[in-house]
């Protein structure tokens, strides 16, 4: 290896040196990039290794699982469940947390994780990633779903990994969030992007804008606002990008700025918002806050939402720190029913989206 270079096992060891997490912590996180490294070569044989294509099943969210949401499933488990390191581990991809086979020693942490984040991509050769979620586990024995409830305040390490043209490794340890690129030749993930900063402004921004019209009245205005660029309030013009890959558009921001959005919607009611808590919203906003983003549900800070189910759903807003608190603010003025904007010409035009949202 070019000389210089710091491989993450040595980086965690550094970064967690007399903490009380100091070798079961990185030993941890060294599993899981070993599953990243193994779904990495997966992600990257596509259909050559016939893993492409959907399987008859669907997950508890009732989509359809992808071949690869499996089988990255299995290779998280199978890397993580033997060391003596995590007690449990809960998935986008299991209806309840998995518990360790008996002969597996019980360790100080659970893992909660989305195996394939963006798997509606998997087909269409778009990145994918991992994201994943580490809590302390203090009680002895196997942990009750109760355990894996915890604010995303309380985790100790989060992350995630991007299958793109190169595959990188993205996380925090709580000490500022840093990026490694896999060095395939070594086999090993090497320091690329220490010390990640997110800037406070941006004129970029990510959505899934067939959804506007069940969008709440906030991110409505907020929407078109920055459409309307240097014609209208913002003065000034936006772009706009949407991978439909949560960890892609996240990892953009994280190299350029820009606010993602997922915001709750009256398309079902029943779920506010379409990306879960534990595995996708609090990992993500644990990395985004340590490299001096916010991320918010529009109404508060996504890692002092106390969770009362293990795969819930929350609405989702990141990113540059001012953009997100411009969304808060739109959302405390519309819950004070003091959305002048509503009243501006630039929505008058909208009006369609206006009403039918109220109603
Ligand atoms: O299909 P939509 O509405 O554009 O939603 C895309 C979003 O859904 C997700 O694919 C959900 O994640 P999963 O693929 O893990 O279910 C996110 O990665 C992405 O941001």
């Amino acid at each position: 290896m070019q000389s210089g270079r710091t491989t993450v096992s040595k980086f965690l060891i550094e970064q967690l040196h007399g903490t009380d997490d100091q070798a079961d912590l990185a030993a941890l996180l060294v599993d899981v990039t070993a599953a990243v490294k193994a779904i990495s070569a997966m992600t990257s044989k596509g259909a050559l290794g016939g893993f492409l294509g959907a399987l008859d099943t669907q997950n508890v969210q009732g989509e359809v699982q992808k071949k690869l949401d499996v089988l990255s499933n299995d290779a998280m488990i199978q890397a993580c469940e033997w060391g003596g390191l995590v007690a449990g581990m809960a998935s986008e991809e299991m209806d309840d947390p998995y518990t360790l086979p008996k002969e597996f020693e019980r360790g100080p942490y659970l893992l909660i994780f989305d195996p394939l984040d963006g798997s509606s991509n998997t087909d269409v050769n778009v990145s994918v990633g991992t994201i994943f979620s580490v809590l302390r586990h203090t009680k002895i024995g196997d942990p009750t779903v109760a355990d894996y409830l915890r604010p995303g305040v309380e985790q100790v390490a989060a992350g995630y990994a991007i299958y793109g043209p190169s595959t990188m490794l993205v996380l925090t340890v709580g000490k500022g969030t840093h990026g490694f690129t896999l060095d395939r030749e070594i086999g090993n993930f090497v320091l690329t992007h220490p010390d990640l900063k997110i800037p406070a402004d941006t004129s970029e921004f990510a959505i899934n804008t067939s959804n506007e019209r069940f969008w709440e009245p906030p991110v409505q205005r907020y929407v078109a606002e920055a459409k309307a660029g240097k014609t209208g309030p913002r003065e000034r013009d936006f772009n706009t990008r949407w991978i439909a890959s949560m960890v892609a558009d996240v990892h953009r921001i994280l190299m350029r700025g820009g606010i993602f959005m997922y915001p709750k919607d009256t398309k079902d009611p029943s779920k506010p918002g379409r990306l879960r808590l534990m595995y996708e919203a609090n990992p993500i906003g644990m990395i985004v806050e340590q490299a001096g983003g916010a991320a918010s549900t529009g109404r508060g800070r996504i890692l002092e939402v106390q969770p009362t189910s293990l795969h819930q759903r929350v609405p989702v807003m990141l990113g540059s720190k001012n953009e997100i608190a411009r969304l808060e603010r739109y959302h405390a003025e519309y819950d004070r029913g003091e959305d002048k904007a509503f009243d501006s010409p630039l929505f008058k035009e909208r009006s369609l989206y206006r009403d039918e949202a109220r109603s």
